[in-house]
């Protein structure tokens, strides 16, 4: 069998590849690989690995030997997975692998907030404690997550995750039924009464036509002026634009956003620009613990495993 991992460098540095590398007789490692190359190096291949690579319903007829789609990642909206199903090949994810990482990264977002941590940071060292006259400065309001209400749109592995950590700070949590759903299930809140309920709200479901611009002007007018915003799940499940008014408006209080709806984004992306209030913005790295990468590699490494002795393990398709 001949594998081809198209951006084995966006795994980064400090791994051990040898269950991956073991799994499939033959590789072709790439560090990176662009829409022009990837129908060409695909030709030949069996077992196709990708974390954010993008796989259209094109390249993928034009795959002559494909037998197998590995999603070297959780969400897999850069897979056309109907088109894979189409032409019989199993798309597979790994799911699980980042619950410690992604679960304290929205922790960590949370609470720089209600610290304002980056504010005060800032602060000393412009030199505005030196010139105080006080012990303390108390420049920036200070909140505690401490009976705060957080609401939770996808309750997954990582949802639940989170959901655990704020309830060990003292955080109540709502748990959104979908949007459009006619009927509300026990234990889950309408999405609407989520946004106009909650202080904090943070994304865990996937990027899908259901959920792309799930976050939009209306949901955002919803939210309360103190709310904020985390999106770890996937950039496009927030409206851009309706979210730099939102916080330019203090229609809600701040957001944090570890994901964009372009990646890496052009430098003039509009959530971007410095001047946008009250906005944090990570560079999609909540994954992006060694353990979790290493855990990324053996999970990529057992669907493998699993498809060449003829079961299914993780298919999404
Ligand atoms: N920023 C990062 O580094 C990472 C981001 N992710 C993102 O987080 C997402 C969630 O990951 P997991 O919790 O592991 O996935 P999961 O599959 O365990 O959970 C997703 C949840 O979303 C729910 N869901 C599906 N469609 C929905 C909709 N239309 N409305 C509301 N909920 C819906 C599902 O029922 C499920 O409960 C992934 O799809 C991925 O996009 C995942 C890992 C790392
Ligand atoms: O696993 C995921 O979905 C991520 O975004 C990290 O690659």
């Amino acid at each position: 069998m001949q594998g081809c991992f198209l951006d084995a460098g966006s795994m980064g540095d400090g791994l051990t590849w040898s269950s991956l590398e073991s799994s499939v007789e033959s590789w072709h490692w790439h560090h990176n690989t662009t829409r022009e190359t990837v129908a060409e190096r695909l030709q030949g291949v069996d077992i196709a690995v990708t974390n954010k690579v993008v796989l259209d319903a094109e390249t993928i007829a034009g795959a002559d030997r494909l037998k197998l789609i590995c999603v070297a990642a959780t969400g897999f909206n850069n897979v056309d997975t109907a088109a894979a199903a189409e032409h019989g090949i199993p798309v597979v994810n790994v799911t699980g692998y980042a619950t410690p990482a992604v679960s304290q990264h929205v922790l960590s977002l949370m609470l720089a907030h209600a610290t304002r941590w980056a504010s005060y940071d800032a602060a000393v060292k412009r030199g505005d404690w030196s010139a105080g006259q006080f012990f303390c400065l108390l420049d920036y309001p200070i909140e505690e997550l401490d009976g705060q209400t957080l609401g939770l749109v996808g309750h997954g592995e990582l949802g639940q995750a989170v959901a655990r950590l704020a309830e060990a700070f003292g955080m109540q949590v709502l748990v959104a039924e979908r949007p459009g759903a006619t009927t509300v299930r026990e234990g889950r809140v309408a999405i609407d009464e989520v946004f106009e309920r909650a202080d904090m709200i943070s994304l865990h479901c996937p990027l899908t036509e259901d959920t792309r611009h799930l976050i939009n002007a209306d949901a955002l007018a919803r939210m309360k002026n103190s709310a904020f915003l985390i999106n770890t799940a996937r950039g496009a499940i927030v409206d851009s634009e309706a979210l730099i008014e939102a916080l330019r408006n203090g229609t809600i209080a701040g957001a944090a956003l570890d994901v964009l709806d372009q990646e890496p984004p052009p430098a003039d992306h509009p959530l971007l620009d410095p001047s946008i209030p009250n906005l944090i913005v990570t560079p999609h790295t909540a994954w992006g613990s060694r353990g979790a990468r290493q855990r990324m590699l053996e999970g990529v490494a057992a669907n493998i495993d699993a498809f060449r002795a003829g079961e299914q393990r993780n298919r999404v398709n």
